[in-house]
Formats: C-alpha cells, structure tokens, sequence
C-alpha cells in the first residue's frame, strides 16, 4: 500500500487536468517539476531525447519501458479507477510504445483490473517476448481476435491505446488498421500512450475521424500534438521520471540569502512596472527607464556572487515587478532562493527552501514580451563623488521634501550641502568630510574636482532610497548638466544605480 503510494507520487505528473489541480498545487516540490517539464517536443527532438538518455544518460529500454509502463498504469487507475472500470484492453504496436503497454498491463493486474491485451505484430526481441512471458504470468489475457470495434463494450471498461508512439508515420499500414479502427470506433474511453495513435505526431489528428483519447499520458515530455487545442478536453499527464533536470533547466541562479533578492525589488518595483533581466555567462543586469521616463535603473548581479549560476544560452526574461514582488514577499527571510528557467519557456520559477529543507516552495510565473531598447550608458568622468552613510542620505531626502518638491545638492570644497525650500520656510543640511575613518561605514568621503550645484527632484530621491537596506553606503556622482548617480553597491554580488536628470532652473523670461 505505502508502495503504491510512493510510486504514484513519484513517477507521475500533471501537466493540464483541472481535476486534481489542488492537490498537486499544494505539494510543492512536485509543482516544480511539473512546470520544468512543460514544454513541447518536435518528433525530432523527442527522437534526440531518446537517443540522449540512451548514450548520455546510460538508460537501458528495459529501465525506460518500466517507469513508463507505471507511470501509464498509475495514470489510468486515477483517471479511470477499478471501482468503475475494471476491465481494460491494451492493444499493443510492434515498437517501443507497445512495449509500454505490455508493461502498463502487469502493473494494471496489480492494481486490481481485469486486463486483455491485443498484440497483433509481435517484434520477435528477448525484451518484449520477456514481457509478454511476465504478462501471461500476471494472469493478463492474451486476445488473438478483435470483436468489431461496437461489441468491444460488452467486454471491456476502457482501452488503452499502446499502438503507435512517437515514430509513427501516417498513414497507418493495412495490416494494423483493425487495431486503429478499434480505437476509433468502440466508443469506449481510450487512454492514449505518449501519442493517441494515427494522429501526427506534431500536427494532431489529421481528421474529424481521428482518434479522441480520453486520457493521454505523454512520456518524458509532451510531443507537439499535445498542445490543448488538439486533445481538447482528455485528461493528460506528464509519465516518466527519467528526464535529468539539467537537461530540462537553462538558466537557473540560487542565492543562499534570498533577502537580497527581496531588497533588490523593494529597492526597484516602485520605480519600474516591467523590466527585462538579461541573463548571460556574466550574471544578470537590468536596465530600464521609470513609469514616467525619467529616472534610468540599472542593476548587474554578478554570476559569481550567487551560490550556484548557470546560463547555457543568454536569455531575457520580461518579467511584471509587481508580481515579482509579491511572489518574494512568499520567501522567509532564511530561505534560499533559486530562479529556474527553460529554454524557450514563456515562464520563470522561483524555488524557496528553508534552511532545513523542511520547507520547499516553488512559484511560477508568466513572462512578458518586453520590447525594451537599450540605453547605453556613456561612462563619465564626474567633477564630484560623494560616499555617505545610505540611511543618512535617506534620512536627509525624506526631512527635506517637506519643505519643497527640490533638493539641491552642491558639493565645494568645504563639504556637501543638501537645501530645500517652499512655502514653510527652508532648509539646510551640510556635511563635512569625516576627519578619520574608523567606521568605513559610517563615512562621509568627498572627492571634488570642481564645484558642482544641482537641483534634483525630491519625489525621485525618495524612490532611490528604497535601496537604502541594500548596502550601508551610497554615492553620489555629479557634473554639471549629466545626470546623477547614485549607486548603491550589494556586498559581493554587483550594484544598482540610479541616473537621475538635474532640473533646469526656470529663466525668468
Ligand atoms: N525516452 C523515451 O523517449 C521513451 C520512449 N518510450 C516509448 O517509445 C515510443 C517510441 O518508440 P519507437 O521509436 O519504437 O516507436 P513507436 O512509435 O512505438 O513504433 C514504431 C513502430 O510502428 C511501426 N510503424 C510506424 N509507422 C507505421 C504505420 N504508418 N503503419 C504501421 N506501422 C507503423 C514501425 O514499423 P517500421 O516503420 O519500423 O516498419 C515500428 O515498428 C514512445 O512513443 C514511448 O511510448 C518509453 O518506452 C520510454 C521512454
Ligand atoms: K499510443
């Protein structure tokens, strides 16, 4: 009993079935995988795969048979159980998909259904004889003569449709055509293995007539002809835990700390709707103009300051900040973080872990289409910086917009000076260079070329202040008419900086 299910749980996925979306929603670790193996395969790419977890991975047919078999047998007891449909006939081609089926069926008569198979073209190879051996053994009927496709119903419950996999090439030969029909015509529910017979493999059924599986269980990863559109409304499952997750996952970042990740939003989501991160072998940057177009993000997270990183093919990923930001607030503070993409996917995941791993939670998310153009960036020389403590540059923008919608900064040689002014009066806030550096931290450090006095907009200081938890320090870069920079540096792993215009002094004229 606890084997079964043991087995249930780990070799059988859900990929789109409304009926038990709750249960597999909730159980975690099983909904990432879910989401790593939802992408559709060519017939070529689903040939190459086959081929890789042969030569690549040293997976032998017999291995692969197995867990497919009982994944499809597991499968079928959840769509169909034996309560109320407990007899099953198993019709069964001459390559691999039939072998499935010889398989499916030992572990069908284990799960408690009376189970015919109809296996007209037998390959004569040890693998499959010893199937059919074991299948006999099992107490599974062995039926030499179809009834015509309407009387099957007087016999069985369901048919499961081990016909043709995914080297079927339509059309189908006259000599298999009474097992198709069967399938066509029963009007039996059919669970349809990896590929529902006759149809293309990429292109679905090719008529009206096709076959209409009521269950498909597609294998290692769903073919093209599973998209929705061409199996409708059958229940469809994701069978055979074999597929290595590297050759599933192409980007994937972990950082052991996901409050970075966190702090980087907050410092960003209220600026920024949308971005794209960019992924490449260097680590990931962002750059994107605000809401209003006139603040510049910036952001770069180097890959060596994650705990693990790998990007096999650069990638951009548009995601809504908003979302992002709600999908973090999910993480605890001690959680690691890991962001998981697939090649071509149209959605990202997030796995938090708790430190234990007594906790796994994974999220996924749509991507967006961003068409996003890229600013470069010039590189300047600025007349002055400034570094000081981040709170107390905080601390400053928020005391100062009381009083006006401005900040002016200027920066001489006696020190820096931060003004505002308006209806309530105004206000002054100068600091000095700190005479010695104990606490780096602490530090105000003024590097000046030549006198600068700009006037920037307080509404824009605030928002870059959202930053401030990030890194104990910030800079502050200036010349006369470029913009602004401040930049907060993250410890070990990149920076993020904002670029923000001067306001233009309004002439009198
Ligand atoms: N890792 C994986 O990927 C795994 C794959 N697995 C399973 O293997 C399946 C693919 O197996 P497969 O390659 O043996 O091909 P499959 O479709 O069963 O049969 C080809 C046979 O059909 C015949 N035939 C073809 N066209 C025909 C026609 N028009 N009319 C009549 N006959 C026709 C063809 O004959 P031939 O043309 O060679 O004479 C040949 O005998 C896959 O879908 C999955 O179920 C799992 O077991 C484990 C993991
Ligand atoms: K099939």
């Amino acid at each position: 009993m606890f084997f079964n299910k043991f087995v249930r749980t780990a070799f059988l996925f859900r990929v789109a079935n409304s009926w038990s979306f709750n249960e597999m929603a909730c159980s975690g670790k099983q909904c990432s995988e879910l989401t790593r193996n939802i992408s559709y395969l060519s017939q070529d790419n689903a040939v190459a795969l086959d081929q890789d977890l042969f030569n690549e991975y040293k997976f032998s047919v017999d291995q692969l048979m197995e867990l497919a078999g009982l994944s499809v047998a597991t499968a079928i007891n959840k769509a169909f159980p034996t309560s109320s449909y407990n007899t099953a006939l198993i019709i069964c081609g001459p390559g691999n998909n039939g072998g499935d089926g010889l398989v499916a069926a030992r572990h069908m008569t284990l799960f408690g259904y009376s189970v015919s198979i109809y296996y007209p073209k037998r390959t004569p190879k040890p693998l499959y004889e010893n199937l059919l051996w074991q299948c006999e053994n099992f107490g599974v009927k062995i039926v030499e003569t179809l009834p015509p496709p309407n009387e099957l119903k007087n016999q069985y419950k369901i048919l499961v449709d081990a016909l043709f996999g995914f080297s079927f090439k339509p059309p189908v030969r006259d000599a298999l055509k009474p097992a198709l029909e069967a399938l066509t015509e029963s009007e039996l529910p059919v669970c349809s293995v990896d590929i529902p017979s006759g149809w293309d493999v990429e292109k679905g059924p090719a008529s009206n007539n096709s076959l209409k599986p009521a269950l498909l269980i597609s294998l290692t990863a769903p073919k093209l002809c599973s998209k929705p559109e061409f199996i409708k409304n059958a229940r469809h499952f994701l069978g055979g835990r074999f597929v290595p997750p590297e050759l599933t996952t192409m980007f994937e970042a972990r950082l052991l700390k996901s409050s970075i990740l966190k702090k980087v939003l907050e410092a960003i989501k209220d600026l920024l709707t949308q971005a794209t991160f960019d992924c490449d072998d260097n680590g990931i940057q962002l750059q994107a103009m605000d809401n209003s177009h006139v603040a510049l993000v910036s952001l770069s997270l180097r890959a060596d300051g994650f705990d693990k990183y790998r990007c096999d093919r650069n990638i951009s990923m548009g995601m809504n900040l908003g979302s992002m930001s709600k999908i973090l607030k999910c993480a605890g503070d001690k959680d690691t973080v890991t962001i998981k993409a697939q090649d071509n996917a149209d959605t990202v995941t997030f796995v938090f872990e708790s430190p234990n791993q007594e906790k796994v939670s994974d999220y996924e998310m749509k991507l967006m289409n961003l068409d996003l153009e890229h600013l470069g960036i010039p590189e300047t020389e600025y007349s002055c910086t400034i570094r000081l403590p981040s709170a107390e540059f905080a601390r400053m923008c928020r005391d100062l917009s009381q009083f006006g919608e401005s900040i002016v900064i200027s920066c001489t040689k006696e020190g820096v000076k931060f003004s505002a002014s308006g209806d309530i009066g105004s206000a002054n806030i100068k600091l000095a260079q700190t005479a010695s550096i104990d606490k780096e931290d602490e530090a105000v450090i003024i590097e000046m070329d030549e006198p600068v006095t700009l006037t920037f907009a307080c509404q824009y200081l605030n928002y870059f202040t959202k930053a401030t938890s990030l890194s104990p320090q910030v800079q502050l870069s200036m010349s006369a008419d470029v913009p602004l920079v401040v930049e907060y540096r993250i410890p070990d792993i990149g920076h993020i900086r904002y670029y923000l215009a001067p306001k233009i002094e309004e002439d009198d004229n």
